[in-house]
C-alpha cells in the first residue's frame, strides 16, 4: 500500500539453547514495533529455500552451514550476512583469537593493555620441556586450543606446580594466571555500541598459597556461575563486585572498536582482567562471537538498535544502487557504472557492516 513503511526480515539460526536465551518476547516485539521482523530459520531445510531475509543473524559450527551462507550470498548479494563465517571462525582458537590484539594501536596516556604470556602446546613432550617453559611462570591456566562452543572448549584448569601438568590433555594453551583481584569485566559489542560490566572471577593466588596448593584445580564457566554455587564454596568466596572500580569507559570503547574493525564482526565481547601488580594494565584473555546478550541490561533496546542501523544502511544502499542505474539510463559507461556500484557495496554493509558509522553509547552503571 502507498505510504506504508517497508518492513525489514531478518533470518536467525542459533542452537536452541542460545534461541531460548535470546529470541524473547520483548525483543521480538521490540523490533516488530520498529519495523524489523524477527524469522526463525528452520535448520531441517536449506537457507536458500527460505525466506526473503534482508539479513541473516547466526551462531552455528560447521563446514554444512558455511555452505549454505556461502550458496545463500551468491544468489542474494543483497541481503547482509551478520556475521562472516571466515571472521568469526577466528574466534574458535585461542591463539588466533588473541593475536589480533597485538595488531591493535590505541593511544592513551595512562593505561595499557595486551594478553597473559601464553603458549601452544600440541604434545605432552612438549609439555615437560622445560625450554618451553622459560617465558612462563606458576601458576597457570590450560585452555583448551579450540574454543567451539562445546562444553568441553570451557574446561579449564589452574595449574600451581609441575605435579599438575600430568592431568593436561594437549592440545592447550598455557597461559600464566593473573592475579585480578577476582574481577573480571566483561566487554559487550553490537554494531557501535559497547557496554562493561563486572562479573565474578577467580581469587587472586598469592606467593605464599602457591606453596600450600597441591597439583591443579580444574574450573568452568566460573563468571556464569549461579551466584550461590561461588558463595557456599570458600574458593570462589564472595568479593564486592560494587567495590571494584570499571576501567576508563573511553579507553575499553576505543579497544572494543579497534577489535570490532580488525576483526570485521559486529556481535562479540571480550573478558578483560586489571593486573592488580600495576593497577593501569588490563589484559584481554577471551573474546566470544554472539554472547550471551540477554544477560546484559537493556540488551533489547541495544539490539533493536543494531538491527535497525543495518536496515537504514540498507536503504541507503538501495537508494544509492539506484542513483547508478539512473547514471546507466543517462548514458554512463559501462565501466564508470560497475565501479559506482562497487563503491555502494563497499561504503555499506555487506562486509559485515563492518563500516557503518553509527555514534557509540557507552551505559554508565555497569553490573549485570
Ligand atoms: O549462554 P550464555 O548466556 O552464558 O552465553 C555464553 C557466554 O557467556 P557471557 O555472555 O560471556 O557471559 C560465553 O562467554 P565465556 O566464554 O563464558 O566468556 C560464550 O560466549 C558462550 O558461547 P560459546 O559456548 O563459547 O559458544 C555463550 O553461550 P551460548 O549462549 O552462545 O551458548
Ligand atoms: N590469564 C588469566 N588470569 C587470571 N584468570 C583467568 C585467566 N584466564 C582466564 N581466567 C579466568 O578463567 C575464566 C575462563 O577463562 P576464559 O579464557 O574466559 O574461557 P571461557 O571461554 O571458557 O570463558 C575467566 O573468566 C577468568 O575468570
Ligand atoms: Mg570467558
Ligand atoms: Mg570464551
Amino acid at each position: 500500500m502507498a505510504g506504508e513503511k517497508r518492513r525489514f526480515a531478518i533470518g536467525y539460526a542459533l542452537l536452541p539453547k542460545k534461541e531460548n536465551s535470546f529470541i524473547r518476547e520483548s525483543l521480538v516485539n521490540l523490533a516488530k514495533s520498529r519495523g524489523v521482523d524477527l524469522v526463525k530459520i528452520d535448520r531441517e531445510r536449506s537457507l536458500v529455500d527460505q525466506g526473503p531475509f534482508d539479513c541473516v543473524l547466526h551462531k552455528l559450527y560447521g563446514e554444512d552451514w558455511k555452505i549454505q551462507l556461502a550458496d545463500f550470498r551468491s544468489r542474494n548479494p543483497n541481503a547482509v550476512i551478520v556475521d562472516s563465517p571466515d571472521a568469526i571462525e577466528r574466534l574458535h582458537n585461542r591463539i588466533s583469537m588473541l593475536q589480533v590484539v597485538s595488531e591493535l594501536k590505541i593511544e592513551n596516556q595512562s593505561e595499557t593493555f595486551g594478553i597473559p604470556k601464553q603458549i601452544v602446546i600440541y604434545d605432552q613432550e612438549t609439555l615437560f620441556d622445560n625450554q618451553a617453559w622459560e617465558l612462563l611462570k606458576f601458576p597457570v591456566i590450560a585452555k583448551p586450543l579450540v574454543a567451539d562452543g562445546s562444553a568441553k572448549s570451557h574446561k579449564m584448569t589452574l595449574v600451581f606446580n609441575r605435579d599438575g601438568l600430568n592431568k593436561l590433555k594437549p592440545p592447550i594453551v598455557l597461559q600464566e594466571f593473573v592475579n585480578h583481584g577476582g574481577v573480571i569485566f566483561k566487554v559487550y559489542v553490537a554494531g557501535e555500541y559497547v557496554q562493561c560490566v563486572k562479573r565474578k572471577s577467580l581469587p587472586d593466588v598469592s606467593e605464599e598459597k602457591l606453596k600450600s596448593l597441591e597439583g591443579s584445580l580444574r574450573f568452568s564457566q566460573v563468571s556464569n556461575l549461579p551466584t550461590h554455587e561461588k558463595s557456599d564454596d570458600t574458593y570462589y568466596k564472595m568479593m564486592n563486585l560494587e567495590d571494584t572500580e570499571l576501567p576508563p569507559q573511553i579507553f575499553m570503547t576505543d579497544i572494543a572498536k579497534g577489535l570490532r574493525k580488525a576483526m570485521k564482526l559486529n556481535l562479540f565481547n571480550f573478558d578483560v582482567i586489571r593486573d592488580t601488580r600495576f593497577g593501569n594494565r588490563y589484559l584481554i584473555i577471551d573474546i566470544n562471537y554472539f554472547p550471551g546478550y540477554a544477560k546484559m541490561p537493556g540488551y533489547e533496546t541495544v539490539l533493536t538498535d543494531f538491527f535497525c542501523d543495518i536496515m537504514i544502511l540498507k536503504e541507503r544502499e538501495k537508494g544509492l544502487l539506484e542513483e547508478c542505474s539512473q547514471k546507466k539510463m543517462a548514458g554512463t559507461d559501462g565501466r564508470q557504472l560497475l565501479n559506482c556500484e562497487e563503491e555502494v557495496r563497499k561504503t555499506v554493509t555487506n562486509s559485515g557492516c563492518s563500516d557503518q558509522k553509527i555514534v557509540g553509547k557507552f551505559d554508565e552503571k555497569g553490573v549485570a
